[in-house]
């Protein structure tokens, strides 16, 4: 069994019906592209993986578990960290608060060793370890994104879903994300990433899926030429 599986699943919201029978799977430290043009569905995907959405049907595995109907926080705690589009960098917290919130997902960890993660969050986030007492909305996006990042992987996740990181950000900033990303990757987290840049999502994505109207309508090797050739095709008509 894959390390996460969707099988089957769909999502609503009222009446309206988002995910229409996705299947979907990640395997350990790969890293998974969800492309799709607005609306399609790509975040109510993760949010349903995350258990922010409940879904209506289907199953959902994380390490041979059953995740479906499982509260957001449980899931968090076995090991899946969602960091949403828009970042949710919680207002009137100073960005060591912020990061010091992640912590507490983490489950049985003792102060000395929330402090040593916390250091260590400062050695892999340097502009954070500058900004530590400033308030956490106050920090450009890219900052903030970092900040996102930074707080769910003090929960210690095993695997990353990322929602659009890159949206509204200058390019500079995105090549750092990137860099992060990938670092992520060699440390062993799998990634589900989400992102408009389909080029620049390929660089960094083993597989990839697309998504029309709430269904897995192709799905292929990112390093093969003519998988890439036709997602790319797909997504651009
Ligand atoms: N909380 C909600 N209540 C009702 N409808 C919603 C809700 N969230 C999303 N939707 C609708 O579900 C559909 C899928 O939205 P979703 O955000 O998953 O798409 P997406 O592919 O991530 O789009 P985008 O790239 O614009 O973020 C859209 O039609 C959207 O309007």
């Amino acid at each position: 069994m894959s390390m996460l599986e969707l099988r089957d699943v769909h999502t609503h919201y009222g009446l309206s019906h988002v995910l229409q029978g996705i299947d979907l799977r990640v395997e350990p430290g790969e890293v998974v592209g969800l492309f799709g043009r607005n609306g399609v569905g790509k975040t109510t995907v993760m949010k349903t993986i995350a258990g922010w959405v409940q879904p209506s049907q289907g199953d959902i595995h994380f390490e041979s578990r059953p995740l479906a109907g499982i509260p957001a926080e449980q899931i968090s705690r076995q090991g899946i960290g969602l960091v949403p589009e828009d970042r949710r960098i919680f207002p009137g917290l100073t960005v060591e608060e912020n990061l010091r919130l992640g912590f507490m997902q983490a489950p049985g960890m003792s102060r000395a060793e929330r402090q040593r993660k916390l250091e260590a969050t400062y050695t892999r986030f340097p502009r954070l370890a500058d900004r530590r007492r400033q308030m956490g909305t106050t920090l450009s996006g890219g900052e903030q994104q970092m900040l996102a990042i930074a707080r769910v992987l003090s929960g210690a996740p095993k695997l990353l879903l990322i929602d659009e990181p890159t949206e509204g950000l200058a390019p500079m900033i995105v090549e750092d994300l990137f860099r992060l990303m990938r670092e992520l990757t060699q440390d062993g987290i799998a990634i589900v990433l989400v992102e408009q840049n389909v080029h620049l999502a390929l660089e960094l994505t083993d597989r990839f899926y697309l998504v029309e109207r709430g269904q897995i309508t192709l799905s292929g090797d990112a390093r093969e030429t003519t998988a890439r050739a036709e997602l790319i095709e797909r997504i651009s008509v």
